[in-house]
C-alpha cells in the first residue's frame, strides 16, 4: 500500500502571525519504500508527518493510504505507526511492557507477544534493558525502545521523525542498517525526517526536501546530490553546502566543497587568501577569498594537503563539476 499526500495545506496562527507550516505538498511514498524528507529548521516536516498521523488536521488536502482516504480518519484508527523526536513512554511501565502494550491492546496471546518483544528488542539492541523502567534510560536507549514499540507489528505506514538524533554515532550507523532491514521487512511506505544529510543519503529510497512549507525537489539521493533542481535544493541537500558564485547578471555557478581543488600560487586557477582551516577527521573543510570575488569558496580537502590561514592558493574545478543556475529564478539550467 503507498501512502499519497495531496495538496496540504496548513496555517499556523501564532501571537496575530500567519505561519504556512504546509504550502500545497504532494508526496507519494511508495509500498515498501523508504522515503526521507530533509528540510531546514521550521520547513513543515514534523508537521507533514504529524498530519499523515492524524495528529494534525489539514487546512486542504488529502491523505490516502492505499485507497482508503484518512483525511477525516482519527489518530486511532489510521494504522499509522509513528516515533517523535521525543520518545514517549508510559513511564510506569517497564521497557517490555512499552514495548508490547500495542500487541496486548489488540489480544495477541500472552506468551507470543513476550518472544516478538525479546526478538526486536535484540533487533534494536535494548534486550538488556527490558526490565527496566523508562525514567532509568537515556536519550538514546528511550528512543530505541519507542522504535521497538513501531515495529513489533506491521503498521500501514511507518513515520520516524528524527529518531535517531539522540543517539551517538557508533550506534546510529548500526540503526541504520537496522531500520533499512526492518523497514524492508515490514514492507510497508516509511516516512524518515532527519537533518543528518549523510543520513539522508545513505538510508533514502527517495528524498524530499522541503523549504518553507513546500517540496522542491523528490528523487533519489544520488540524483538530488548530482542534480539538484533549484539553489536552494543545492545549499540544502548534500554533507556540505553548494558553493554558489554568482558569474554574471544571470547566472550562479554551483560548486560542491569537495569538488574545489586549492593548490599553490603556480598552479592555474584564481588567486585567492586563505580564511579558514577547519579539521574534520581525515579531511579539512578550507575557506578560501578569491581576489576577484566577494563570495568565499568553500573547500573540502585531505588533512595531508591542509593549508594554512593566510597562505596565497589558488582555486579551481573541472568544468564538468559546474553547476549552472538561473539567478533570479533559482532553477537549474
Ligand atoms: N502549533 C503551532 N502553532 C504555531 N506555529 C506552529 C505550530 N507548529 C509548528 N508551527 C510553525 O510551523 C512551521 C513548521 O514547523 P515544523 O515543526 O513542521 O518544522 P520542522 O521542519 O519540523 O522543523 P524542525 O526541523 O525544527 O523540527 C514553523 O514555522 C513553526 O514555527
Amino acid at each position: 500500500m503507498s501512502l499519497r499526500i495531496l495538496g496540504a495545506h496548513k496555517v499556523f496562527h501564532a501571537r496575530g502571525a500567519r505561519v504556512t507550516a504546509l504550502g500545497g505538498i504532494d508526496l507519494e511514498a511508495r509500498d515498501g519504500e523508504l522515503l526521507v524528507i530533509v528540510g531546514p529548521s521550521g520547513s513543515g516536516k514534523s508537521t507533514l508527518l504529524r498530519a499523515v498521523a492524524g495528529l494534525e488536521p489539514l487546512d486542504a488536502g488529502r491523505i490516502l493510504i492505499g485507497d482508503r482516504d484518512v483525511t477525516g480518519v482519527p489518530a486511532g484508527r489510521r494504522d499509522v505507526a509513528m516515533v517523535f523526536q521525543e520518545a514517549a513512554l508510559f513511564p510506569h511501565l517497564s521497557v517490555a511492557a512499552n514495548i508490547g502494550i500495542g500487541e496486548r491492546a489488540r489480544g495477541s496471546d500472552r506468551r507470543a507477544v513476550e518472544a516478538r518483544v525479546r526478538s526486536v528488542a535484540e533487533t534494536l539492541a535494548v534486550d538488556h534493558l527490558l526490565g527496566r523502567m523508562p525514567g532509568e534510560l537515556s536519550g538514546g536507549e528511550r528512543q530505541r525502545v519507542a522504535l521497538a514499540r513501531v515495529m513489533i507489528r506491521v503498521p500501514a505506514v511507518c513515520l520516524l521523525d528524527e529518531p535517531l538524533a539522540s543517539v551517538d554515532a557508533e550506534l546510529r550507523l548500526r540503526m541504520r542498517g537496522e531500520i533499512r532491514t526492518v523497514q524492508r521487512s515490514l514492507g510497508v511506505p516509511m516516512v524518515h525526517v532527519t537533518h543528518d544529510q549523510v543520513e539522508a543519503m545513505a538510508m533514502g529510497d527517495r528524498v524530499a526536501v522541503m523549504d518553507a512549507g513546500r517540496v522542491l525537489q523528490c528523487d533519489t539521493p544520488a540524483e538530488v546530490y548530482a542534480r539538484p533542481a533549484t539553489m536552494a535544493v543545492a545549499r540544502i541537500f548534500g554533507p556540505l553546502p553548494m558553493n554558489l558564485l554568482p558569474v554574471d547578471e544571470g547566472t550562479v555557478v554551483g560548486l560542491r566543497p569537495e569538488r574545489v581543488r586549492v593548490c599553490l600560487p603556480e598552479a592555474g586557477g584564481r588567486a585567492g587568501s586563505v580564511v579558514e582551516v577547519e579539521p574534520a577527521g581525515e579531511e579539512c573543510l578550507v575557506r578560501v577569498k578569491p581576489d576577484d570575488a566577494n563570495t568565499d569558496l568553500l573547500a573540502r580537502l585531505p588533512w595531508s594537503d591542509a593549508p594554512t590561514v593566510g597562505d596565497r592558493v589558488t582555486v579551481s574545478w573541472r568544468p564538468q563539476d559546474e553547476h549552472h543556475f538561473n539567478a533570479t529564478t533559482g532553477e537549474r539550467r
